[in-house]
């Protein structure tokens, strides 16, 4: 492939993720988009339960296979190692823009805050939730995560190298900042409909199991004993204390 086409590959990809990203804070908050989560004409709510349990599994399918070293491996046959994450991306943005179309709303209420004080709090909380994943990712490598850097360093003929093991800022407090992100973005809600907590259920189930049997197992994998103390000493996804060491002996070491 050539340099400047894997560039534009790269550069689309992200561009379609920034819209779907964008695109799912107004799909679950449910401001400012055409069709949010739960907008349009409600049906009968067993057909409508399957097929948003069938999209929320392509999503979770897509993420858990596509993110695996040895699905990368294979991918790596076909595609050039450098547009691997863009791949990736363009994929998980796909699967995103699918929920939203095909998404069949279950607006009946579960919980509905109407006291406006606490009515903003939420906003506000849910707010939070975004930017946490949206700062996450720049702790990480934002440009790496969404496969520009690999483009870019490709195009003027470098080759990039690993992410490096984060365990600054946030990544001092939860070993998932980014996931606890999302978790707070899809439960602070003014207005929880059934959808909605189908929604939070699911991803929430999903989290948990994904981070804890995949990722981990990978991060410990690549990383050996530095993220087997790290586990040990920071809590995953909720910032309490730990009965262990002090963060900073890990901390201080990268
Ligand atoms: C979408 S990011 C999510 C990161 C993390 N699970 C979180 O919630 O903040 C997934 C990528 O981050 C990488 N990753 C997770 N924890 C990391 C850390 N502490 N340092 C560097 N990379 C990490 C994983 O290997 C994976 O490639």
């Amino acid at each position: 492939m050539p340099r400047v086409l894997a560039l534009f590959y790269g550069v689309v990809s992200y561009l379609v993720f920034l819209a779907t990203f964008t695109y799912a804070i107004g799909f679950v908050t449910g401001l400012g988009v055409p069709k949010h989560i739960d907008g349009g004409l409600a049906g009968p709510l067993l057909p409508a339960l399957l097929v948003n349990a069938a999209l929320l599994g392509l999503f979770a399918a897509q993420h858990s296979v596509m993110a695996r070293p040895a699905f990368k491996r294979w991918l790596t046959r076909f595609v050039p190692e450098h547009v691997e994450r863009s791949t990736y991306v363009l994929c998980a943005s796909l699967a995103l823009v699918a929920m939203f179309a095909w998404w069949r709303p279950m607006p009946s209420p579960v919980w509905q805050v109407e006291t406006p004080a606490l009515y903003w709090m939420l906003h506000a909380l849910s707010a939070c939730g975004w930017l946490l994943v949206l700062v996450g990712t720049f702790l990480i490598s934002h440009c790496e995560l969404f496969g520009l850097r690999q483009v870019w360093l490709h195009a003027r003929g470098k080759t990039a190298a690993h992410l490096p093991f984060v365990t600054r800022s946030l990544y001092r407090l939860v070993r998932h900042p980014l996931m606890l992100g999302f978790l707070i973005a899809f439960w602070a809600t003014p207005h929880m409909s059934q959808g909605h907590l189908l929604f939070a259920l699911a991803t929430t189930g999903y989290i948990v199991l994904a981070v804890k049997l995949l990722e981990e197992r990978d991060l410990v994998a690549m990383h050996g004993e530095a993220y087997r103390r790290y586990q040990r000493e920071v809590p995953m996804l909720l910032p309490l204390p730990k009965r262990r060491e002090p963060v900073g002996s890990v901390a201080r070491s990268r």
